[in-house]
Order: structure tokens, then sequence, then C-alpha cells
């Protein structure tokens, strides 16, 4: 029997309502912003969230109907998870280097504000995630209901904001930070998985940085962005076009950048 692509409204509830509000986010996304007629290049991101979003991309691949656009798809990861999913829903891999403009990306992220500025690399993935989202024609975030601040980033993230920086520079970076005012700093650790700080798909360490609520995140973006040692920065500013969430209650909203 042929296979056809399900439909969102019918689909049965995960055990988890988070994971079902994830997915939700994420087929909607997918659903509204791939051109399956014009697009070639789809970015796919990282985390929890982005799994059902290259989760329902293999379900198009599976519908005959669309089989012969998806598999013409190149799909760019952004790190090391990213491209596993790639891979595990029969999707062709590529890369930035060889298709540096992409169509459409994909991505979670850790708490998005009113702006639809966005914290991001809560699972150690940011320098690849920022070289897509910003190499695409259009950025879609999803996430469920707990990412959306009700006004400043730093509200419901608290860890800190993610920043990848240069192993031999992190002391130096620390110091940094600690000037441009930050309350607490934190070189992130792998235990109890690793012993010693958590190492990035670039070979680079993370620092979590807590500057409290953000009322200004792109002059703090530009300010540590400057810090020698510094490869990225968590903070994804005037990037989302728009942002998907999964509600608690099965509905999913979404926001556009202004
Ligand atoms: O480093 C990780 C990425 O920025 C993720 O996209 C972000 O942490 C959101 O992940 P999740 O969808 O698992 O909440």
């Amino acid at each position: 029997m042929s296979y056809t692509v399900p439909d969102v409204s019918s689909l049965p509830a995960l055990s988890d309502p988070l994971e079902t509000a994830k997915r939700l986010a994420a087929y909607r996304a997918i659903d509204e912003n791939v051109d399956f007629k014009n697009d070639k290049v789809i970015g796919i991101g990282s985390g929890s969230t982005v799994v059902y979003a290259a989760e329902r991309l293999g379900q198009y691949l599976k519908d005959l109907k669309y089989t012969e656009c998806v598999s013409k798809f190149i799909c760019i990861p952004t790190g090391f998870q990213s491209r596993a999913l790639i891979l595990d829903n029969g999707l062709k891999l590529g890369t930035v280097d060889n298709y540096p403009e992409i169509d459409v990306a994909f991505d979670g992220a850790d708490e998005v504000d009113t702006n639809l500025q966005l914290i991001k690399g809560g699972g150690a993935c940011l320098f690849q995630e920022k070289l897509v989202s910003t190499s695409a024609k259009k950025f879609i975030v999803i996430a469920d209901h707990r990412k959306q601040s009700p006004h400043y980033l730093g509200t419901n993230w608290t860890k800190g904001i993610p920043i990848e920086v240069v192993p031999a520079a992190y002391v130096r970076v620390q110091n940094d930070l600690k000037k441009l005012g930050a309350h607490k700093i934190v070189l992130r650790q792998g235990t109890p998985a690793k012993a010693g700080p958590v190492v990035t798909d670039n070979n680079n360490f993370l620092i979590d940085a807590d500057f409290g609520q953000l009322e200004d995140p792109k002059s703090l973006y530009f300010k540590i962005l400057t810090l020698v040692g510094v490869v990225e920065v968590g903070l994804f500013i005037d990037n989302a076009e728009r942002v998907y969430f999964g509600n608690s209650d099965g509905s999913v909203t979404h926001a556009d950048r202004k």
C-alpha cells in the first residue's frame, strides 16, 4: 500500500505532552515553509525539537507524491547529531562549502523574546547553527511553549548565554566577561558523561555567562563577539523570520519578525 504523509490533526498524542507539542510545532513548520516545487537546499538544526522536522521531511520522502522532489533536496546539518538525523531519515547530505545558499533552515531555540531574538546553544551547538541559519533565505524556529519569553531573554533561560571559545583563551574570555558585567560564568562541564569540559563539534569549549535579563541583546552580542578567543555567541539577533510554538493544549501558534 502506498504511503501518505499523516495529517497533523489526526496524529495520536505522544506519551509526553511536551514531545507532542514539539512535534506539532515542527510538523507545522515543515508543512508551511518548505516549497516542494522550488526549494533545493534545506538547513536542519540541532536539539530535541528539530528531530521532528527531519522526521517530517522523511515522511514526505516516502510519499510518492513528493518523493521525486524531496529526494533531490540537499540537507545541510549544523553538527554531528544533525548529520545523523539527515541520514537516518534517508535525506541527502550536503555542506555549506558546497551549498552556501540555503533556501530555508529549521532549528530549535532555548528562549525566544518578543522581538524573535534567540538564545541558542543549550545543547552545545551554536557556531554551525549560526553558519547555517545566517546562510538561509528563511530561518524558521520551532519550540515548545516553555521557550517563549514573556519579554526579555534571560527570563526563562537562566543558565546563561552559551559562548563558544577557543580552548587556549577560555580563562581570558572568562575574565573579560566578568568585566562586561556577567554575574555568573561557568565553563560547561561534560560530567557525569565526561570528566572535564564539554568539547563542541568544532573542538572548542563552551562558557555559559549569565547577564540576567537582556534588555538590549544586540549590543551585548557585539560586545561579547569582539572578545579575543570568542568563536560565536548563542544570541541569534535579527535572524529568525518566524517561530512556531507548540502549546500544552495541543495548539500551535506562531510569531513573525516585525
Ligand atoms: O545547542 C543546541 C541548540 O541551539 C538547540 O537548537 C537548542 O538548545 C534547543 O534545543 P531543544 O529543541 O532540544 O530544546
